[in-house]
């Protein structure tokens, strides 16, 4: 699917569109783009010279907009997925002068309605033309309310100057300063945050990365690559600067698909096999060529993407319901999921082999028997890992699996039969709250933590089994913290430094930690960013299992591999936003039964969200 989300794969070059010009042959201008290695076409629906006032005036309101050919031309399918409709860049709905504000109503309306008949994918709309974009943005608000699938790729120019840089030819802030971000938050605030409206960015010359950073939490679909932005390299042929380059991998991570633009710059030397081979098939070989030939070169030379990120593409940005395994069952295929981690049962064997190797002296191995208990076993993972970790030490082991499923149980009794645990392992079914231990352990293994560390069932559920570990035993998860970083986007790696919040350690007899909580934490925005709009705020986990051996999903030192958990996200109920510079100051309370609770008090205060848990809670 050309428009669709790039997967990438060195096989799939599905990811470059190319501008083209008005054509009312529209078989040709498809076959000579595709023939010529473009995947899509962004191409004006349109006649620039079309005016509605001039038709009515002169054809006694009998005229036929001049579209470019009839829907016959093009098969449905070469439609939908070869052609992004470009909506024609004179329209200006904010205009002062009435005639062409008028005129721009019609044409807007007229192209979008082509279009959706056309069953296009997507249309480009053009660039904002001045300060004021309210008219613009109601019409596309007006459009958006009846459009089925179709998506709005409004063109904004990716620029913002440096604060003492003033550019005389802004059109978007007063004191001459640009930057386009305002333009589109503006915009996008006006259509309330439209699904279907997403961005074209229009890349020149490149702004401060901080402030490019910000564009990687918005829905950019498409980049626009000029051909005048491209520097010519030593053999005469396009190329594009570090940062460039730089960029446009992060876009191809992003999903975000190029567009070649514009006329052909470069001359290529005389006797470059470029000029020798300019017929391909019959068929003149496409001018803009070595531009697509050098952004697919960008491409295909990128690492493809690790089977741990190709397994979380179709999770990417998708909100999910935090997990309730204590007042739900879990069901077969959830735990088929975590058993498929083995990133993190790796890390859980190698914590019990030291935890073994401390608790027992090699001299005593054949000896002593260790008595471990995992509370929360599922469907046996954290009990295999144990074994072999025993097996590798040459420990002996005795180990309780407790599990309030009834139905993960019945797989713990099919598996112990199967692998021959049965003189090994005890399986007990209860909820390890009330569970009476008919000896204490030496070891207790658990796994009941959040995204967040302490939003599913630790510490609570945790507190509740440690009766049963003796006084010098060992808790394999030990210590866990939770930190923060506020958030446009999940991919995004933002610019503020992560924070820690809350910490908890097991076992845990005093009587003075409370697993109620409050912090207060301050972000500052860099200078250079530009405004941001804050839609919440991610937390991580970063946990000791056992001295060393670490698990977590906190980004600087994240367990490489891991899939079981993704950050967990507070959202804000109405975005804030937050001038550069300025601090943002977050609260968050973990209540009773872990629920939380989280406002914003600067630079403007939010509601307090999740007041007394009424939407989220942790069933205990
Ligand atoms: C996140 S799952 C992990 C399961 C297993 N350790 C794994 O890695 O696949 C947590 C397990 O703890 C169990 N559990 C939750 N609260 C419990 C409780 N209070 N007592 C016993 N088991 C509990 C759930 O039923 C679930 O099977």
């Amino acid at each position: 699917m050309p428009l669709g989300e790039v997967v990438r794969d060195k096989s799939d070059s599905r990811y470059c569109g190319v501008e083209t010009e008005f054509n009312d042959d529209m078989p040709q201008l498809l076959a000579l783009n595709i023939n010529g290695g473009f995947d899509f076409v962004v191409s004006p629906l349109m006649d620039p010279s079309y005016r509605p006032s001039l038709i009515v005036a002169g054809n006694n309101g009998a005229g036929v907009p001049p579209f470019a050919g009839s829907d016959l031309v093009l098969s449905p399918s070469q439609w939908s997925s070869h052609v992004v409709g470009k909506i024609s860049s004179w329209i200006d709905l904010d205009s002062e002068d009435e005639i062409l504000r008028k005129d721009s109503e019609i044409a807007l309306k007229e192209e979008i309605a082509w279009a959706s008949h056309l069953s296009l994918q997507a249309c480009l709309l053009p660039t904002p033309k001045g300060a004021s974009c309210a008219n613009y943005a109601r019409y596309v608000n007006q459009i958006l309310q009846n459009l089925t699938n179709m998506q709005l790729w409004l063109r904004i120019p990716l620029e913002k100057s440096d604060n003492d840089a003033m550019n005389g030819n802004s059109d978007h802030l007063s004191g001459g300063q640009v930057d386009s971000w305002e333009t589109w938050n503006s915009f996008r605030l006006l259509c309330e945050h439209h699904s279907q409206l997403s961005i074209a960015l229009d890349v020149f010359s490149l702004p401060s990365s901080n402030s490019i950073g910000r564009w990687f939490g918005e829905s950019v679909r498409a980049a626009i690559i000029h051909t005048s932005s491209f520097l010519t390299n030593a053999r005469g042929y396009p190329c594009l600067s570090k940062r460039h380059q730089k960029l446009l991998s992060v876009f191809f991570n992003h999903s975000i698909q190029a567009v070649v633009s514009g006329k052909p710059e470069h001359s290529l030397p005389t006797g470059s096999s470029e000029l020798a081979v300019n017929h391909i098939d019959g068929l003149q070989r496409h001018p803009l060529r070595p531009y697509l030939d050098y952004v697919a070169y960008l491409y295909q030379r990128m690492d493809p993407l690790p089977e741990q990120e190709r397994f979380e593409l179709g999770y990417r940005d998708f909100l999910q319901s935090p997990l309730q395994p204590l007042m739900d069952n879990l069901e077969a295929q959830t735990y088929e999921t975590f058993e498929k981690d083995s990133a993190k049962y790796i890390q859980y064997q190698r914590a019990v082999s030291k935890a073994l190797m401390d608790r027992v002296p090699d001299e005593e191995a054949s000896m002593i028997i260790t008595v471990l208990m995992v509370v929360g076993a599922g469907r046996g993972p954290l009990v295999r890992a144990s074994l072999q970790a025993a097996e590798e030490t040459g420990r002996k082991l005795r180990v309780y699996a407790v599990e309030k499923n009834p139905n993960a149980i019945v797989t713990l009794h099919s598996l112990v039969k199967l692998e021959g645990w049965e003189n090994m392992v005890t399986i007990v079914s209860c909820d390890m709250r009330c569970w009476d231990a008919p000896e204490k352990a030496d070891i207790l293994v658990s796994e009941l933590l959040g995204s967040f560390g302490d939003n599913e069932l630790s510490p609570e559920c945790v507190d509740g089994a440690q009766r049963f570990v003796k006084p010098d035993g060992i808790s394999i998860l030990s210590l866990y913290v939770k930190s923060h970083k506020d958030l446009v986007h999940f991919e995004t790696t933002y610019v503020v430094k992560l924070h820690r919040v809350f910490m908890f350690t097991h076992p845990e007899y005093s009587i003075t930690r409370s697993n109620q909580q409050y912090m207060k934490l301050q972000f500052k925005m860099p200078n250079d960013t530009g405004s941001t709009l804050v839609h919440g705020f991610a937390g991580y986990f970063d946990a000791t299992l056992y001295k060393d051996v670490h698990l977590g999903i906190e980004p600087s030192t994240a367990t490489p591999n891991m899939f079981s958990w993704f950050p967990i996200f507070f959202p804000l109920r109405t975005p804030v936003q937050v001038p550069p510079s300025s601090p943002l100051e977050f609260h968050i309370w973990r209540c009773c039964g872990s629920t939380k609770e989280w406002c914003v008090t600067s630079p403007s205060s939010s509601p307090i969200h999740n007041s007394n848990g009424r939407s989220y809670w942790v069933g205990l």
